[in-house]
C-alpha cells in the first residue's frame, strides 16, 4: 500500500502570463521522424521549471558546449515553421543559430526543414552522400523564450535576436499576454552583446505602436533608423502564412530594428 507523502509539494502555477497558448498539434509523419531520430542532432534538451514550456532557473544555455566552437550566436524567438532561421543557418555558417519555438510541430519542422536545406546543399555541390550531416550551426530549443533569455542565455551573448510576427494578441484583456513589454525588452537588451541587433516585424499597426514606445523607452536601445522609425524590410525575414495572410486582409508590416548601445 503507498504512503502518504510527508514532503509539502508546492502548487504549480505561473506568476505573470505567458505569449503563447497551449496548443497541442499533430506531428506529421516527417515530422515525427525527425523528432524520434534528428533530436540529438538539433534539439537543446532544457531541465523544467513550474509550467511545461518553463525552465529550471538554474539552468544556463552554454553556446560554446552546444555547438562545439566559439561563433556569433543569432536567436529567434517564435521561429514558427523555421523559414527565416533554416534559411539564414543555411546561408550563413560562420554565424551560430538558435530557433526557439513552444509549438511542438514548429520545433520538429525545423529539424525537417534543417535536413532538407542541407541535402540541397549537397546536392548543390554534386555530393552523393545519402548520409547527410544537417546544419551544424543550427540548434532548436522548446521553451518560453521570456524565460530563456531572462535566466539562461548569458548578458552579452547575442549577435542578433529576432522576433518576427510575435502573437498580437489584440483582444483588449489579452494585450497583457504580449511578449514585447518594458520587462521583456530590458531583458531582451542584456542578451545582446554591445552594437548587436533586434530585429522585429509585425502586421498589427497597435503592437508596433507598443514596440516603438517600449524600445524607445529602453536606454539601452537605440533605434537603428532614429526612434520611432520603421527599418526597411529584413531581406533575411523569409516571406511566411502570417505576412500573406496580412496582406490578403490590407494589414502594413512594420519593421523594427533596434541596436543595443
Ligand atoms: C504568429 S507566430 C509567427 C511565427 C514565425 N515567426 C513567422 O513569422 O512565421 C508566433 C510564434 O511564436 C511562438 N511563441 C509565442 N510566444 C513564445 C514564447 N514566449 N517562446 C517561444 N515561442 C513563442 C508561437 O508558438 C508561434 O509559433
Amino acid at each position: 500500500m503507498s504512503q502518504p507523502s510527508s514532503s509539502f509539494e508546492p502548487p504549480r502555477f505561473r506568476l505573470s502570463p505567458v505569449s503563447f497558448s497551449s496548443r497541442s498539434g499533430r506531428l506529421t509523419d516527417a515530422q515525427q521522424r525527425a523528432w524520434d531520430t534528428r533530436r540529438d542532432a538539433y534539439l537543446v534538451e532544457v531541465p523544467r521549471g513550474v509550467g511545461r514550456m518553463s525552465l529550471d532557473t538554474s539552468w544556463r544555455f552554454d553556446a560554446e558546449r552546444v555547438y562545439g566552437r566559439v561563433a556569433p550566436l543569432v536567436l529567434e524567438i517564435g521561429s514558427g515553421q523555421g523559414d527565416a532561421i533554416v534559411a539564414a543557418a543555411g546561408r550563413d555558417p560562420q554565424r551560430d543559430y538558435l530557433a526557439v519555438e513552444v509549438y511542438k510541430p514548429g520545433v520538429a519542422q525545423v529539424m525537417v526543414r534543417a535536413d532538407r536545406a542541407a541535402a540541397e546543399a549537397a546536392a548543390g555541390r554534386g555530393a552523393v552522400d545519402d548520409d547527410v550531416a544537417g546544419l551544424p550551426n543550427l540548434r532548436v530549443v522548446q521553451v518560453n523564450a521570456a524565460e530563456l533569455l531572462e535566466t539562461a542565455v548569458p548578458a552579452g551573448s547575442l549577435d542578433e535576436l529576432w522576433t518576427f510576427f510575435p502573437d498580437p494578441w489584440h483582444k483588449s484583456r489579452h494585450k497583457k499576454r504580449r511578449l514585447v513589454t518594458p520587462k521583456f525588452a530590458a531583458t531582451a537588451a542584456r542578451a545582446l552583446r554591445p552594437g548587436g541587433t533586434w530585429r522585429l516585424a509585425t502586421d498589427w499597426a497597435d503592437y508596433a505602436g507598443q514596440m516603438f514606445d517600449v524600445l524607445d523607452a529602453e536606454p539601452a536601445l537605440a533605434g537603428a533608423h532614429g526612434p520611432r522609425t520603421a527599418a526597411p524590410r529584413f531581406e533575411g525575414r523569409i516571406v511566411t502564412g502570417f505576412e500573406r495572410k496580412a496582406h490578403r486582409a490590407g494589414r502594413e508590416i512594420t519593421d523594427l530594428t533596434y541596436t543595443r548601445v
